[in-house]
């Protein structure tokens, strides 16, 4: 399962965003880049929310999003009344119960999202997007709030079931996930991402990709 991106430009009022964005997103990927440069914009394009004036972007699969805002998710009940909306017709109750289970947050699913800590709505935002059993899983900022051991089962959870992951982080620079960097409208792979994170000071973060240098 993979994305692929093919010069593929987009306008927000009319200022380009995403100015010839190319590229091919397979298995755990991170998306970094700085504040503004288009990040979500990119992620909203993949789901399809959002659409380029010019190029092209295939996707392999059924695809979830979790939002950066977790409200977005919500619209009222229960966080297990939400979780099913988003399930529709991809998972039954007892499947989400099992997601939840997974996720550390089996005892949230009878209460309302809008009564929980920022972290535990990011939780519950993201059992709405697996409850879609997708193969392909874009996450905006999951890291974003959550402490060190729910952002490890988070992430173990999101893996477990979607083929790709693309997530986006200012913070979450892991071995072994493929690195791309966004800037200037353009994306940035691989050792172009690596080059382009250490311009824009993210080698300043401590955080295991960098770890070699800091030594
Ligand atoms: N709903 C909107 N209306 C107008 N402009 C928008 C809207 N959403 C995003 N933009 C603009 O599009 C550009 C890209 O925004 P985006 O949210 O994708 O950035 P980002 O890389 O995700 O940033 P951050 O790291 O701060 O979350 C920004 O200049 C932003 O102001």
């Amino acid at each position: 399962m993979a994305i692929r991106l093919e010069d593929v430009w987009l306008d927000i009022d009319g200022r380009a965003v995403l100015r010839g964005v190319t590229g091919e997103l397979m298995g755990l990927n991170i998306l970094i880049g700085p504040n503004g440069s288009g990040k979500t914009v990119l992620l909203h394009a993949i789901a399809g929310i959002l659409k380029p004036k010019r190029g092209r972007i295939d996707v392999e699969g059924v695809t979830s999003i979790m939002f950066q805002d977790p409200e977005v998710h919500f619209v009222a009940g229960t966080v297990l009344e939400n979780a099913v909306l988003w399930g529709r017709d991809r998972s039954d109750e007892r499947e989400i119960k099992e997601i939840a289970k997974e996720l550390g947050i089996a005892d949230l699913l009878n209460r309302s999202p809008f009564h929980l800590s920022w972290g535990q709505r990011k939780l519950s935002a993201l059992l709405c997007a697996l409850a879609g059993k997708p193969d392909v899983l874009l996450l905006d900022e999951l890291p974003e709030g959550l402490s060190p051991r729910a952002l490890k089962t988070a992430i173990s959870a999101a893996t477990s079931t979607a083929k790709t992951v693309v997530m986006t982080s200012h913070q979450f620079l892991a071995l072994g996930w493929n690195f791309h960097f966004l800037a200037d409208g353009t994306l940035y792979s691989g050792e172009e991402a690596l080059a382009k994170a250490r311009e824009y000071e993210y080698d300043k973060c401590r955080c295991p990709l960098f770890a070699v240098e800091e030594r």
